[in-house]
């Protein structure tokens, strides 16, 4: 009784809001009505209902099926508002008082924001949400249905937050999704042994030695890139993002994928689309948040299993392969062989696979995990930097034309030598104009954190425990505070100090990019080698980059990178391959 009672009363304080929001989900059900919503019933009741719509077509003959719909649709929203209402009635009440002063915009009970962003494509999706964060500040609390999200964009939260001891925790969502548990998704005891494992493979001397894969990939990449160089417009993501699997392959199992694919593309197609949709589908649909509903969801998402599955199977190969060619077999791993390992593998060129197994503190099982999650976590994110970077050179042609001077004067008449990573490190003008656009474009635009216990926030808010913090480096980035006119391209403006933390590309604190350092040298040596051999243009400009934004997991463009690409000279395209 009580709990209808508190029921109705929240329904009657929210009821401006429910007037707001029953509109826009009135248009939305309409607009999907024949589409997504026989989708949803079809997922919900495993092919019943098909036969049921049959049974129901004859029964109402004469009986308009579009209210049909209506009928069930409203029948179907009344239970679930029911359930809802009194399921989780007293952790929103906990919520709600903890947020009430946190501004945001208005909200349905039980769907909350979702009619808000229900009907949006991953564009639209991300300028109403840039909107909104300009809207109402720095702190914004969201409903994505009983689930709180509270965005975070001021560089002083975003530091009490990222180093909180309390809350390493990954949102459970972004787990679900990556359908893993390697050390981007682990949580606590497992994450922190693997992560100071991880983080010491990659030292610089490991680093040094993956420059003759960062190099050689980039010339396959050249040498891709000759046969789409005749001026005309292509999108130039997917040719990258081959050269940064191969690269990421490569360093970490030691065997090059392609090779090991024998040109089967279908593994880098389906690598292009998984996941690209999938925060789409968590704003969307906040019910895949439940461990039935993710269950059985899992079997609808093909792309991102076959790749998956591909990619464990590489792995599994690779790793089987390289346990048994091991001097004395793969039955001595975890023996005291260490030293001899080290001899044997001293006398080949090291890869992330070699040196876990010669730490000999993962279980194999757990390097296969590490190594997918490596893969996944360091591939596109990459890919997406470099066209970023290519794209806006394109736009800024005076940008590139220093780029390229710089270039020049590192390599002198000999261009096509191999970069070295001193070289590297003297190319400092490419790194301002990399870290500009990081800043403008950061690949990962939201990092998530549960939160575990009631945390108070410099600026006095609380961020109450079950609550989803979501940093939102793209606002942090181009607030005027941190970057005066924070939207001009400008490579020079990273030569003073700033807040710490209103620079976060790699994220900050205890779970920064543990590899941000090879992604860094990963790049540069990629667009070094491609402003060397070419000259870059971007035919829409930059307003074609900004109107396309979308954001999934990463933020890319929603109609690909589409750059014009012409030889410098002929002298500029590396001699080995110029009659290829
Ligand atoms: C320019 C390229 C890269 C960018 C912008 C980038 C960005 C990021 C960001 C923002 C995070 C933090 C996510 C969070 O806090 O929720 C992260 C974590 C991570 N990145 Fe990168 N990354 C890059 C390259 C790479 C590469 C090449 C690899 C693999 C070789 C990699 C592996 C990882 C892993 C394993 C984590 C999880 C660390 C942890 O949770 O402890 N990243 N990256």
């Amino acid at each position: 009784m009580e709990n209808v009672s508190t029921v109705s009363s929240c329904i009657f304080k929210e009821l401006p809001h429910l007037l707001e929001s029953w509109l826009n989900i009135t248009l939305n059900i309409t607009s999907q009505i024949n589409s997504g919503f026989v989708n949803i019933l079809h997922f919900f009741s495993g092919g019943w209902l098909d036969n049921s719509f049959e049974y129901m077509q004859t029964l109402g003959r004469g009986l308009n099926m579009f209210s049909v719909w209506w009928i069930l649709s409203i029948v179907l929203l009344f239970a679930l508002f029911l359930h809802l209402s009194v399921a989780h009635y007293p952790t929103q009440k906990r919520l709600r008082a903890f947020t009430s002063n946190i501004p945001g915009p208005l909200t349905l009970p039980i769907l909350g924001n979702v009619p808000t962003f229900a009907a949006c494509n991953l564009v639209q999706f991300f300028q109403k949400l840039v909107a909104t964060t300009n809207k109402y500040g720095p702190i914004v609390r969201f409903w994505m249905g009983n689930k709180l999200y509270i965005v975070i964009s001021d560089a002083e939260s975003i530091e009490s937050l990222l180093t909180s001891k309390a809350m390493i925790t990954k949102n459970a969502q972004v787990s679900k999704i990556l359908n893993g548990s390697g050390i981007t998704l682990a949580n606590n005891d497992k994450w922190k042994i693997h992560r100071r494992i991880i983080s010491s493979t990659f030292n610089g001397n490991v680093l040094d030695q993956f420059m003759g894969s960062f190099v050689q990939n980039s010339l396959v990449l050249i040498q891709k890139l000759k046969s789409l160089a005749d001026g005309s417009s292509f999108n130039i993501y997917p040719v990258i993002c081959a050269c940064t699997l191969d690269i990421i392959c490569e360093t970490v199992t030691g065997t090059n994928i392609n090779n090991y694919m024998e040109g089967d593309d279908v593994f880098m197609k389906n690598m292009l689309r998984a996941l690209e949709k999938e925060l789409e589908g968590t704003y969307k649909k906040p019910w895949v948040l439940n461990e039935w509903m993710h269950n059985r969801r899992k079997g609808s998402e093909g792309d991102k299993e076959t790749f998956v599955d591909y990619l464990r199977e590489f792995i599994d190969n690779v790793v089987t392969e390289k346990l048994e060619s091991r001097p004395n077999g793969f039955q001595h791993y975890r023996g005291n062989l260490q030293v001899e390992y080290l001899q044997w593998v001293r006398g080949r060129e090291m890869c992330l696979l070699d040196l876990l197994i010669q730490d000999d503190q993962l279980s194999v099982e757990e390097i296969k995990e590490e190594l997918c999650t490596l893969i996944v976590a360091g591939t596109k994110v990459t890919a997406v930097t470099c066209c970023f970077a290519l794209s806006l050179l394109g736009v800024y042609q005076e940008v590139q034309h220093r780029v390229l001077e710089e270039q020049e004067k590192i390599f002198g008449s000999d261009i096509h030598r191999a970069a070295t990573s001193k070289d590297l490190s003297d190319m400092k003008y490419l790194e301002q104009v990399m870290k500009e656009t990081l800043r403008l474009y950061p690949p990962v635009p939201f990092l998530f954190r549960t939160i575990e216990e009631d945390t108070r926030l410099e600026n006095g808010y609380i961020l109450p425990k079950e609550s989803c913090a979501v940093v939102f480096s793209y606002m942090t980035h181009r607030n005027a505070e941190y970057y005066p006119d924070p939207e001009l391209f400008n490579p020079e403006r990273f030569s003073h100090e700033n807040h710490p933390y209103a620079y976060i590309p790699f994220g900050g604190g205890r779970r920064i990019c543990v590899a941000y350092k090879y992604g860094m040298m990963e790049a540069k040596t990629i667009l070094s080698a491609v402003i060397r051999a070419y000259r870059i243009t971007t035919p829409g400009g930059a307003e074609s980059l900004d109107r396309n934004l979308q954001a999934g997991v990463l933020l890319t463009l929603a109609k690909g990178f589409n750059v014009q690409v012409l030889p410098r000279s002929e002298k500029v395209v590396p001699s080995v391959f110029r009659d290829g």
